[in-house]
């Protein structure tokens, strides 16, 4: 563990608290440390307001009561002129984006799958361990400079070929900290650094100017947004970094998340915050699932079915699918597609076909709704969607020209769950609760992506189980066969997946079940749910025990 003092007058202090492996010196200059560094003391205290915004309105009124279209930005909606900025250069063609962590051989491999576009992910698909998000930043940096290339320990060359996909990063969303960066503030004492400002900055900093020497840019995602006013702050984050850099206003994109039920009664708007640096939404439907259950976790009428029988044709889902290729097009801005989560399997030739057929299902009905292209999770699902977009677009690189007129969406529309169908089952149940647990064990341990039954989950997708656990069992629903979802049967039903783990684990692979088991418990079977399980996991699992002694590691709020 070492401590430096770190970053350059004017630029405030930073001080790095995590294990300087090596190579990481190149990501750690003093210099990046100093533009974070100014970006978290310029913005933070913002981004604390809007967390706690977020909390207040949860607290306020009954369930649900603060999802409605805005009277106050209307002016925005209404008035049909605005457009975004048009498409940046390797932004024009979107049909089919790669989807993955930034290990380096992931980088590697979404660099050669032929995609059109590849999302590096410091989100959902990322463990935010300090390796990781250091490491990641490394890999990214070789990437654009083409020496990523390397020969792994079984000695398998892995080198990028000629065509690449357009780079675009998502950072951490706005609810996290970085423990292992801090900030000194005017009374002496440390604070931790947001992580979306570390992932933002550092990725900025090291690569704006190398991006725009090769006819591209620096092109962002942005997860788990609840306002225009988040989005506000993001718009003024990229103005303060490219005027601290020195490069042109606009050069900097973001694709905004669409993936709570918030930010879906504020697209218009979310979009018109950005738009001059705005590269469309994106429909995030995992994390989008996840917040309709916290944004009705107090309402019984709001209980969904088994996570498997909520999918994009459920009508409340479809209502928001439509609106936002809607409101992009009246726009201007590329509509996204999400993450169908069916992965192939190189031992299964069965759930491959699956995989295939039904990724094939998801982004023909994609591109039939108008959407510009969509998210893969897994190279072998590339051409998949390119066929699936190609058989709508032809040669057209978007099809940001066709307007939905017909398209009319009503606050109802995007609430109402009771035509949803399905029912919950007992099975359901048992899978929510051995999905959370295989997969917090692998987050625990580093990997924020796992196949799990032929099903790519992440981060967004076990929130789905953990918190859909935590609603069947707040309102004691009764499943399909009468059973009723009490503290006693959860309890049982994790003790028997505990057990059936543990028969095959190491004493490693117990320690991170132990763990796994720990985060599920505080985060589910508590009658005070967090906002995110990431918050508890990270600031008790991925933190050094000294910061976590100092408080500054982040533990569970909003
Ligand atoms: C809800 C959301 O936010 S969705 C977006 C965030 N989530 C993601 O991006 C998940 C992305 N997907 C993944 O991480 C992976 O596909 C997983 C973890 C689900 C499965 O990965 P694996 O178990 O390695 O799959 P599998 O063994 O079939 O991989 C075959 C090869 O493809 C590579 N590969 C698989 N997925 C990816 C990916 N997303 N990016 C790059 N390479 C990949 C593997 O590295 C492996 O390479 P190798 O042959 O050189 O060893
Ligand atoms: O980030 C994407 C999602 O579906 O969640
Ligand atoms: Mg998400």
């Amino acid at each position: 563990m070492t401590s430096s003092e770190t970053g350059t007058d004017p630029a405030p202090a930073l001080q790095v608290h995590g294990e300087l492996l090596p190579r990481f010196e190149e990501i750690l200059t003093p210099e990046a440390l100093g533009f974070v560094a100014t970006l978290a003391e310029r913005f933070g205290s913002r981004r604390d307001e809007l967390l706690q915004a977020r909390v207040d309105r949860y607290a306020a009124g009954r369930p649900g009561d603060h999802l409605a279209f805005r009277e106050d930005t209307a002016a925005v909606r209404d008035d049909p002129a605005w457009r975004v900025a048009p498409p940046a250069p390797g932004l024009e063609d979107r049909r089919a984006e790669m989807t993955g962590p930034t290990t380096r051989k992931m980088v590697v491999n979404a660099l050669n799958s032929g995609a059109r576009a590849w999302m590096a992910d410091f989100e959902d698909a990322t463990a935010p361990t300090w390796f990781n998000v250091v490491d990641g930043q490394l890999n990214l940096y070789d990437a654009i400079r083409g020496q990523v290339d390397f020969t792994d320990e079984r000695g398998k060359r892995y080198e990028v070929g000629a065509e690449t996909p357009t780079i675009m990063v998502r950072p951490r969303g706005w609810h996290l900290d970085e423990a292992h960066l801090t900030l000194r503030q005017a009374q002496g004492t440390e604070r931790a650094v947001p992580g979306s400002l570390v992932d933002f900055g550092l990725y900025l900093f090291h690569n704006a100017a190398a991006l725009i020497a090769k006819g591209a840019g620096p092109y962002f995602y942005l997860p788990k947004l609840e306002s225009h006013l988040e989005a506000r702050l993001w718009n003024d984050v990229f103005t303060a970094a490219q005027e601290l850099l020195g490069i042109p206003y606009g050069t900097i994109r973001a694709t905004c998340l669409i993936e709570t039920t918030p930010a879906a009664f504020e697209m218009e708007e979310i979009l018109y915050e950005l738009r001059d640096h705005s590269s469309g939404l994106n429909a995030g439907r995992w994390d989008y699932i996840f917040s309709m259950i916290k944004n009705f976790a107090e309402d019984a009428d709001h209980v969904l079915p088994d996570r498997s029988q909520v999918t994009m044709t459920s009508p409340f889902m479809a209502a928001y699918a439509d609106l936002l290729v809607k409101t992009c097009h009246a726009r201007g801005a590329h509509a996204i597609g999400g993450m169908a989560a069916f992965v192939p399997s190189r031992s299964n030739p069965d759930a491959t076909t699956a995989a295939l057929a039904k990724t094939t299902a998801d982004k023909s009905r994609e591109a039939g709704l108008g959407f510009d292209g969509s998210w893969v999770a897994h190279p072998a699902l590339v051409q998949t969607c390119l066929d699936a977009f190609v058989a709508v677009l032809g040669d057209r690189p978007n099809q940001l020209e066709r307007q939905r007129p017909g398209v009319s969406v009503t606050r109802k529309d995007l609430v109402d769950v009771s035509t949803t169908g399905g029912e919950v089952t007992v099975d359901g149940l048992r899978t929510n609760v051995r999905i959370s647990l295989e997969y917090l064990s692998a987050w625990v341990g580093g990997a924020g992506a796992v196949a799990i039954d032929n099903l790519m989950e992440d981060a967004a997708t076990v929130e789905i189980s953990r918190m859909q656990v935590w609603h069947w069992l707040h309102h004691r629903v009764r499943t399909a066969d009468g059973t009723v979802v009490t503290e006693e049967l959860v309890r049982r039903i994790l003790a028997e997946v505990v057990d059936t783990l543990a028969a095959d684990a190491d004493e490693p692979a117990r320690g991170r079940l132990d763990a796994a088991r720990e985060v599920f418990e505080q985060t589910c079977l508590v009658e005070e749910w967090p906002q995110f399980f990431t918050g508890y996991a990270y600031g008790h699992f991925l933190v050094e025990q000294s910061l976590i002694e100092q408080g500054l590691a982040e533990q569970g709020r909003a």
